[in-house]
Parts: C-alpha cells; structure tokens; sequence
C-alpha cells in the first residue's frame, strides 16, 4: 500500500514508535519517546506516575468535586517478529516488530491525551500505556499497583486494530469480545542416541509429532462443537543435528476458549494426553502454562450507551458500527474489564495481512478516526 508522504501529528508519531518496537517489560525507549510527548504538553491539569515501563497519566477535570474518572488505555510492547513490510520507516531493532498494532495504539491514545490536556473536560481521566500485552502481561500487576489506586476509574475503554474492517468501521458487541488464554509450553525429554539405532533411544522428534496431532482431537472430540477452542502449536523446537536422534523438544502455544469452564476442560484434557504420550515412548514431559488472560468482556449497559451513541452520530463522524462476533484473540485488558466497567472495540485499518504478520501495514486514516471518536464519546460522557 502507498503511505501518506506528509503524514500529520500522529501519523508522525505512529512512525517514530513503530521504528523502535520493544518486547515485554523491555519498554525503555518507549518509554522515554512517550514521556517527551507528554512533557510537552501543557502540564497544568497533568500528573505523569511511571510504572516499570508503563505509564499513567492523570488529567484533571475542571468541575467541582465530586467528579467521576474515565480511563482510556493503550498497550505498548511489541513483538519478535522480523518487519517485511515496504516501509521507510521500518523497525530500527532487527528481529522485533510493532506487528500487532500498538505503534497506532500509542500515537491514538497520545492524541486522545493531547485533545485533553489542551481542551480539559468536567470530569478526571486515567491514561494508561501499558507494557507486555503480548506477554507476560501487564495490566493485571498494573490494575493492583499502589500507583494505579487513587487513579482508579469508574469506567474504562481501549481498542485493538483490525485488519479486515475498512478504516472508518468501528465493531464492537456487548459481552465477550476476545478469549480466554493460556500460554502453553510442553518439554518432553526422552533419550538420544545414533541415527542408525533408533531401538536404542527414545525420540523426542516422533514424540513432538504425534503430540501435536493428538492435540488436536481434544478441540475435535472434548470440547462440545456448539462451545468454540483452539490449541495452536506456534513454534517446536527439538534435537541438534540431522543424524542424533533427539533427547529433547519444546512445543510453545497457546489455549484459546470462550469460557473458563471450557479451559479447565481442555487442560486436563491435555495432561492426558501428554501423560499418555510419556508412557507410549518412555519419556518425561513438563508442562507450563505461563500467563493466563481473562476474557475481553464489554460491560453490557456502558457499551450498549457507546453503540447508541454511535448510532446517532455516525453520520456526522464518518464512522460505520458493525455490531461483530466474537473473537479468538486475547487481550490483558480483560483483566481491567473484569474490575472496572468499559469496553474495547475493533478499529478498522483495512490491510490484506493479519495481526502478528511481518508484513502488516495498517491504513493510518484510521488514527484520526479513532482520535476523533474518542475525544468526542469522552466529551459528551463528560456532559451527560
Ligand atoms: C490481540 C492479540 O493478538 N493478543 C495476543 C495476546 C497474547 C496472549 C498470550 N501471550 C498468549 O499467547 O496466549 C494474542 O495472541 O491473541
């Protein structure tokens, strides 16, 4: 796709970001970059708190006391991903990519700030930009940080971008939006030997196969077909040279269910068949977890009000409601969801290649859709 050659504000600030993509909890230079933004703002009404890598932002309301507080989060690590995309602005970091959109999270709720800090509103706000979504997650330490307390809103929204929706589409449903999760890492470990004397040894490389596949019949044939799963095996690794017969193998991936219910079920289900696979071939296996996310459940009256309000106004914002389904990914924001009432939506930026693909090039259009939208709902939040 072609990128705008004079980009505006944020579109700048997107690119800025997207050239130095951190993973989890490694978010120095975001940081930094993030924190210059925000001291040149005006500071009368702001109080900047850090938080590890993470940032909070209060915004002071201009009505008397009692006022209420509104949060507006957005995350902002990256992924191990090499960048493929046609950009001049590719990422400065090799082996790491803001593949999953959060380049465009950062720049949107930084304009969403600015609006604010130049244009105060009755009632306080909580900007919060997050590390580690993408793992080992940031907002639920966050959400319990004694920096987070007295800062605490009464009601919270964030987004996620979204290749499929044009720019323009806002979607969105009351109730669960994104998934349960449960990282998933399996070792196995059996015993090596020579190519040529497989009876001797026991092969982690076969034992790794059939794993996977029998991993699979568990979404198959345990879960009920009208519930929704997925396993999926994202990366093996095993063995060291072509003729050694592996001693070990690593299987890394992740659960995905529409309830914890359905969890519980698919990870005893899985000891099962781990456990079964350490009898067939006379190995060992170690299972672990890593971080878990809540479901992404949007509190069903605030979004019902959000997607009225969209309604009505749609015309006059250029935006489009699609009221959507569910969907598979995760999100730590579900953490801040299952506290605090809000709700997260999907932005649409309209590019061929998914979330969490090298050559992921979002429509920035979408920025200023997104910023708009939300410093108007705030705005007229603030008003009612
Ligand atoms: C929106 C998105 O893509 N989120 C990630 C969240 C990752 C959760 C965790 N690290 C896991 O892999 O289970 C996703 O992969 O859905």
């Amino acid at each position: 796709m072609t990128v705008n050659p004079s980009p505006g504000r944020f579109v700048k600030v997107r690119r800025e970001l997207h050239q130095i993509p951190e993973l989890g909890f490694q978010e120095f230079k975001t940081q930094a970059y993030l924190l210059d933004y925000i001291a040149s703002l005006p500071q009368e009404r702001l109080e900047v708190r850090t938080w590890r890598t993470g940032i909070f932002v209060n915004v002071k309301g201009t009505s008397p006391a009692p006022r209420r507080r509104f949060g507006y989060r957005a995350d902002i690590d990256a992924l191990p991903i090499q960048e493929d995309t046609g950009y001049d602005f590719q990422s400065t970091h090799p082996g790491l990519m803001h593949a999953c959109g959060h380049d465009l999270h950062m720049s949107i709720g930084l304009g969403v700030l600015t609006h604010f800090a130049e244009h105060p509103i009755g009632d306080d706000l909580t900007f919060i930009f997050q590390p580690a979504e993408e793992g080992p997650g940031g907002a639920l330490p966050m959400l319990q940080s004694e920096e987070f307390q007295d800062l605490r809103p009464d009601e919270i929204f964030a987004l996620h971008i979204a290749p499929e929706y044009p720019v323009g589409t806002i979607a969105v449903k009351p109730g669960i939006l994104f998934a349960n999760t449960s990282e998933l890492f399996i070792d196995l470990i059996g015993k090596g030997g020579h190519a040529a004397f497989p009876h001797n040894a026991n092969d982690m490389v076969i034992a790794a196969c059939q794993l996977v596949g029998q991993l699979q019949t568990i979404i198959s044939r345990n879960v009920n077909p009208l519930d929704s799963a997925v396993i999926t095996i994202g990366k093996i690794d095993g063995g060291t040279k072509q003729n050694i017969i592996a001693e070990r193998a690593r299987l890394e991936g992740t659960i995905r269910t529409l309830s914890a219910g359905t969890m519980d079920l698919v990870k005893s289900r899985l000891e099962a068949v781990v456990s079964g696979i350490e009898t067939s071939f006379g190995c060992r296996a170690e299972i672990d977890y890593g971080s878990n996310y809540r479901q992404v459940y949007n509190e069903e009256r605030v979004t019902g009000e959000f997607m009225a309000w969209l309604r009505e106004t749609q015309g006059s914002h250029g935006v489009t409601l699609h009221e959507c389904t569910e969907a598979m990914t995760g999100e730590d924001f579900g953490y801040f969801l299952e506290a605090i009432p809000g709700f997260m939506f999907w932005l649409g930026v309209n590019t061929p290649y998914g979330l969490h693909h090298a050559k992921l090039e979002p429509d920035e259009g979408a920025i200023d859709v997104a910023i708009g939208v939300m410093t108007r709902y705030l705005t007229w939040r603030s008003e009612q």
